[in-house]
C-alpha cells in the first residue's frame, strides 16, 4: 500500500488546528484555526463562546479529542484593548467545565508561542479576561524563544480576601477525614481568579502531600468548594466589584510547606534558577470541575504571593518556589518561582494589592489538526468518561 507523503484531513471537513504545549506538565492546546466567529469586547466574545459555541469547547477539551484535565487557549487578535493599543493580542481560556478568568500556565506557554510566530516582540501585553498581563520571553540570537530560560509574567493586581477564616461545614458538606470537625480554617486570595488555600493537614490529611490520596482529596475539596459557594455569608470572598461575572471560586489549592527543599542542583537552568529562591511550597490544585492542575497553577501562585505578602512572610525582593506534585516528583524541575513585582495599592478593587511576578518553563509537544465527521454522533459534543451517568 502506498501512503501519501502528506496526510491531510479528508475534504470537505474543515480542520481545527492547534499547537500543543505543556507548562510543568499541564497542557495548553492553543487553538489556531477553525475558531467560530466571536465579536465585541473580550468578555463579550467569551459570553458568545459560552452561549453559542460551547460545543467547540467540548469538542476540543473533552474526549475523544481531549480528556478530563485538558486545557485550551483561544487566540483573539481583536479585542477592545488590542484596538486601543494596550494589548498585543487577546486570549480566552477554557477547561473541562467552561471558560476561566486567568491562566498562568497557559500564559507562560503562549508567551513562547507568540514570540515564535512574531519575532519582533519579546515583551507582550496579553489581554486576558481579568485584565492585562505582561509577559517577558527570553530569546535566542535567531529571535526565537529560548526554551532554556524561564518565561515570566506580571499578574493583575492580586490580593488576599481572607486570612485564617473559619469555614463552617454543615453536615452535608463534611467528609470522613474531618473526623467530626464542623469547620476548617482556610485562606482566600485572588490572582486573576479566586482561590481557597488550605493545608493538607487542616483538610484532614496529616501525612500532607507526601502521602497523596487523590480520590479522597478530590472528594474533600469538592465538598469544601460547595460549602463555600453555597454559603451566602461567604459570597464576599469572591465578589468582584468591577466585573461581577468574574467573581466565583475557581479552585481549591491544598498546600504543604513542610515537605522541605527538593529543587535539584543539577540539570536544567530551571532547577538552578530556583535555588536562588528562599522558600519552597508544594500544592495540589483542584479547579473548575475538579480538574487537577499538573503545574503549580500560575494564577494561584500570584494569589499565594499576595497572600504571603499580606501575612508578612514574603517581603518584596524575596522569591519563593512553588511546586506541583509533578514538579516536586521531578525534584523541582519546572517549578514556578513567585515574587512580589510591585505594590499595586488598591487598584485591584477595595483591597490592598500587589502584582506578582511568576516565572516558569513551557515546551512544545506537538501539533494537531482535529476534525469532526458529520456522521460521528459521539465526537460532535465531547464527553467525559468520569461524568457518564447511565
Ligand atoms: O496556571 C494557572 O493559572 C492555571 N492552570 C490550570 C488552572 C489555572 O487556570
Amino acid at each position: 500500500m502506498e501512503f501519501p507523503q502528506r496526510l491531510e484531513a479528508p475534504s470537505p471537513i474543515k480542520p481545527m488546528t492547534c499547537i500543543e504545549m505543556h507548562t510543568a506538565g499541564e497542557p495548553t492546546r492553543i487553538i489556531w484555526n477553525g475558531i467560530p466567529p466571536l465579536t465585541g469586547t473580550l468578555l463579550e466574545q467569551r459570553a458568545q463562546a459560552k452561549a453559542k459555541f460551547d460545543e467547540f469547547r467540548r469538542v476540543l477539551m473533552l474526549e475523544p479529542r481531549g480528556h478530563y484535565d485538558m486545557y485550551g487557549a483561544i487566540l483573539r487578535p481583536e479585542t477592545e484593548l488590542v484596538t486601543s493599543g494596550e494589548a498585543h493580542i487577546g486570549v480566552l481560556f477554557m477547561h473541562n467545565e467552561g471558560f476561566s478568568t486567568m491562566c498562568g500556565h497557559a500564559t507562560i506557554a503562549l508567551g513562547r508561542f507568540l514570540v515564535d510566530v512574531d519575532e519582533k516582540t519579546t515583551t507582550l501585553n496579553l489581554h486576558v479576561p481579568c485584565g492585562v498581563v505582561q509577559v517577558t520571553v527570553p530569546t535566542l540570537e535567531s529571535a526565537k524563544s529560548d526554551a532554556s530560560r524561564p518565561v515570566s509574567f506580571v499578574s493583575v493586581p492580586s490580593f488576599a480576601t481572607a486570612i485564617s477564616l473559619q469555614v463552617p461545614l454543615s453536615e452535608k458538606y463534611r467528609w470522613a477525614e474531618l473526623q467530626g470537625r464542623t469547620f476548617v480554617t482556610a485562606d482566600f486570595a485572588y490572582g486573576g481568579a479566586y482561590y481557597c488555600m488550605i493545608s493538607a493537614e487542616e483538610l484532614g490529611f496529616p501525612g500532607g502531600l507526601g502521602e497523596v490520596q487523590l480520590q479522597d482529596m478530590d472528594h474533600a475539596t469538592k465538598l469544601l468548594k460547595e460549602a463555600v459557594v453555597t454559603n451566602p455569608g461567604l459570597q464576599y470572598l469572591t465578589r468582584d466589584i468591577r466585573t461581577p461575572e468574574e467573581g466565583f471560586l475557581y479552585g481549591i489549592m491544598i498546600t504543604d510547606t513542610g515537605l522541605g527543599h527538593v529543587s535539584a542542583s543539577e540539570g536544567t537552568a530551571a532547577a538552578r534558577a530556583q535555588l536562588d529562591a528562599g522558600s519552597e511550597e508544594t500544592g495540589l490544585c483542584f479547579f473548575a470541575n475538579q480538574q487537577i492542575d499538573r503545574s503549580p497553577t500560575g494564577s494561584c501562585v500570584a494569589a499565594r504571593v499576595a497572600l504571603a505578602h499580606a501575612k508578612g512572610t514574603l517581603p518584596a525582593g524575596e522569591k519563593r518556589i512553588y511546586n506541583s506534585l509533578v514538579t516536586r516528583a521531578y525534584r523541582g524541575l519546572s517549578g514556578f518561582v513567585g515574587s512580589v513585582f510591585d505594590d499595586a495599592g488598591t487598584s485591584g478593587g477595595e483591597k490592598q494589592s500587589v502584582r506578582a511576578c511568576v516565572e516558569g518553563y513551557a515546551y512544545y509537544t506537538g501539533y494537531h489538526s482535529f476534525v469532526v465527521e458529520k456522521e460521528d454522533g459521539l465526537g460532535v459534543d465531547g464527553f467525559s468518561v468520569r461524568d457518564i451517568a447511565l
